[in-house]
């Protein structure tokens, strides 16, 4: 059995992996912890796993500290920039086990996963790419980090491929343009009834791909959790991976 604590238990995401930690033959649950709770309770004796599913703002400082009691982490707070996982890095080659491992992923829902792959293989064969994400309005930040992964994973298959900067001739933007995340625009909609959603829009001269990926439920998550867990716990992913696609074979 693998022995899995869930930070940020309370929480939409946290709860559910709590549920599906519970439901799973392989998995147990050992501690579930939330905002003011103690996480030096978390240790390698009581746990294999842990599960980080809290805000933006605190999860590094949750990551650095786990990494120092010893745990391995499987992250699904959004927020990460590279600065942050630099200290991610650094955390792990001084962590107190060999081979202890961070895993983060943008999104966990596979058909996310996906359309962010495919996004990279369209990304060479078209003069304009935009990404547009359609969240529930409770969540805290924007754009998503699903999003913003996407867009560097287009800019880097731009850049691999040689093309140049986007065509866009706009002159005067109060916003309207959306962010610019390495030469592409990302676009946030908050919306009620909505939960986890992303359009990649690719155009050429007379032609449109379009790229949609939907998370109806939050259900869709949980798969690609426990994959992380099990794939963690075995120990052959020592360091900091980053994105659900390492562990599929695409
Ligand atoms: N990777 C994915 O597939 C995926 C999917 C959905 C959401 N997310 C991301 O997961 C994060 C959480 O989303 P959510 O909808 O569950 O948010 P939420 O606000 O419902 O839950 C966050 C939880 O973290 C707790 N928390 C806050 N500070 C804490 C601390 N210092 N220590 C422990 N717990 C703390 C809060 O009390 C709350 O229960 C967001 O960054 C969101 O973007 C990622
Ligand atoms: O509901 C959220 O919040 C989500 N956050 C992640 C993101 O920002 O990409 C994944 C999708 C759901």
């Amino acid at each position: 059995m693998i022995k899995v604590s869930v930070v940020g238990a309370k929480g939409r995401m946290g709860s559910h992996v709590v549920d599906a930690v519970d439901s799973a033959a392989d998995t147990e649950l050992a501690l579930a912890l939330d905002a003011g709770d103690d996480l030096t309770a978390i240790t390698p004796e009581n746990t294999d796993v842990v599960v980080e599913f809290t805000v933006p703002s605190v999860s590094l400082g949750n990551v650095l500290a786990l990494v120092k009691q010893g745990v391995d982490v499987v992250v699904g707070t959004t927020g990460w920039t590279e600065e942050k996982l630099d200290q991610v890095r650094a955390a792990l080659a001084a962590a107190p086990r060999e081979g202890q491992s961070v895993f983060i992923a943008p999104n966990f829902a596979i058909s996310a996963v996906l359309a962010d792959h495919f996004a990279k293989v369209a990304a060479p064969y078209f003069e304009s790419a935009e990404v547009i994400e359609l969240h529930h309005p409770t969540k805290v930040d924007a754009p998503s980090g699903t999003a913003f992964h996407t867009a560097q994973g287009i800019a880097e298959a731009r850049k691999a491929a040689g093309l140049g900067p986007v065509p866009d001739a706009t002159e005067t933007d109060g916003g309207s343009r959306g962010q610019v995340v390495d030469g592409i625009h990302v676009h946030a909609v908050r919306l009620r009834g909505l939960n986890a959603h992303e359009e990649v829009l690719f155009g050429n001269s007379g032609e449109q791909l379009t790229i949609r990926a939907d998370s109806f439920d939050r259900i869709s998550f949980m798969p690609g959790v426990l994959l992380a867990v099990r794939k963690v716990s075995t120990g052959t992913y020592p360091g900091l991976t980053v994105g659900l696609d390492h562990f599929l074979d695409l």
